[in-house]
């Protein structure tokens, strides 16, 4: 079987405090955007995996055992005694992104895993195992726009509908890691809960709707901060920083030429949507 698992943006990110087991609670909006990764699963002799396309940090051939995939795969192993196969996955959505990529890539396997070998799991059982893979990857089992609270992994309805928007994801080669990004940041409590700003009108969020990480990444990384600059120069109506960098966004009522001063990084546009 094919998949093709999908990225997400964060509309909206604010850290509010360290929890007791290092982690940290959060607001966020995740959204689902069509940028997608290949994955194949087929029934094998003996397990193997393989990848190709973007290089993933630590999957030389003597050890890809951290790849999400094959955690994702042992994780259900162990419960359920599974035949053998081999994953192969090509990987498309930069790494060290914000962007979600080997969560998705997680959570896919176990869907297909759990409908390929008639496991049975449900939602619940699905996000649970998806929580103990990364705090991101339970989101993708149902892969829909949700409002998210405490590690990102517990779930409440959102009415946000950003299809027909268009959308530019600029990616400026630049991996920044997501226990760094954590290590920087000053959590707080907002005077306003991120929902109220995300369900007015998205022409106000330029001064409402924030990703806590810029305000320690921006000076740290400027290229991020001008990247946002020339979203909005070339008419987003709105533009972040999509969870812990370094992938940057821009929301656009109409479809977009990429700038030529884009152009040395990977760009990926489309229009948003539900995906699935
Ligand atoms: C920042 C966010 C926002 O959506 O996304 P990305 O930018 O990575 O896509 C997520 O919180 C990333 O989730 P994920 O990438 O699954 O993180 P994990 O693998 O669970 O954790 C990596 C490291 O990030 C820190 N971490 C992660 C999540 C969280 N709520 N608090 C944390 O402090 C911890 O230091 C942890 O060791
Ligand atoms: N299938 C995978 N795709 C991407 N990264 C993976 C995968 N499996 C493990 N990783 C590791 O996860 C980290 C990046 O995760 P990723 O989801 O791409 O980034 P982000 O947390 O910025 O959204 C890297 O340390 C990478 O080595």
């Amino acid at each position: 079987m094919i998949i093709f698992p999908n990225a997400k943006i964060n509309l909206g990110l604010r850290i509010i405090e360290k929890r007791p087991d290092g982690f940290h609670n959060l607001q966020s909006c995740f959204y689902p955007v069509g940028w997608n990764d290949v994955l194949e699963i087929i029934p094998a002799e003996t397990f193997q995996f393989s990848s190709s396309g973007l290089p993933i940090p630590g999957d030389d051939s003597t050890n890809v055992t951290n790849n999400l995939c094959v955690r994702a795969y042992k994780l259900l192993n162990a419960d359920f005694d599974l035949p053998p196969v081999h994953i192969h996955l090509h990987k498309v959505v930069p790494i060290g992104a914000g962007l979600g990529g080997g969560s998705a890539d997680a959570a896919f396997a176990l869907r297909v895993l759990n409908e390929r070998f008639s496991l049975g799991l449900h939602v619940d059982a699905l996000e649970n195992y998806a929580r103990q893979l990364g705090s991101d990857c339970a989101f993708f089992v149902q892969n829909k726009p949700v409002y998210c609270l405490e590690k990102g992994d517990v779930f409440e309805p959102i009415a946000i509908d950003l299809t027909g928007f268009h959308i530019m994801l600029v990616y400026p080669n630049l991996a920044i890691s997501t226990a760094e990004a954590y290590a920087r940041v000053r959590p707080h409590l907002p005077e306003t809960p991120l929902r109220t700003h995300l369900l007015a009108p998205v022409e106000t969020w330029r001064e409402t709707v924030r990703n806590d990480f810029e305000d320690s990444l921006f000076p740290a990384y400027p290229v991020l901060a001008h990247i946002k600059q020339q979203l909005y120069e070339a008419g987003a109506i709105y533009a972040s920083m999509s969870g812990s960098g370094s992938t940057l966004y821009g929301l656009f009522h109409a479809p977009v030429e990429t700038p030529n001063q884009f152009s040395a990084y990977r760009v990926w546009k489309g229009r948003l949507q539900t995906v699935n």
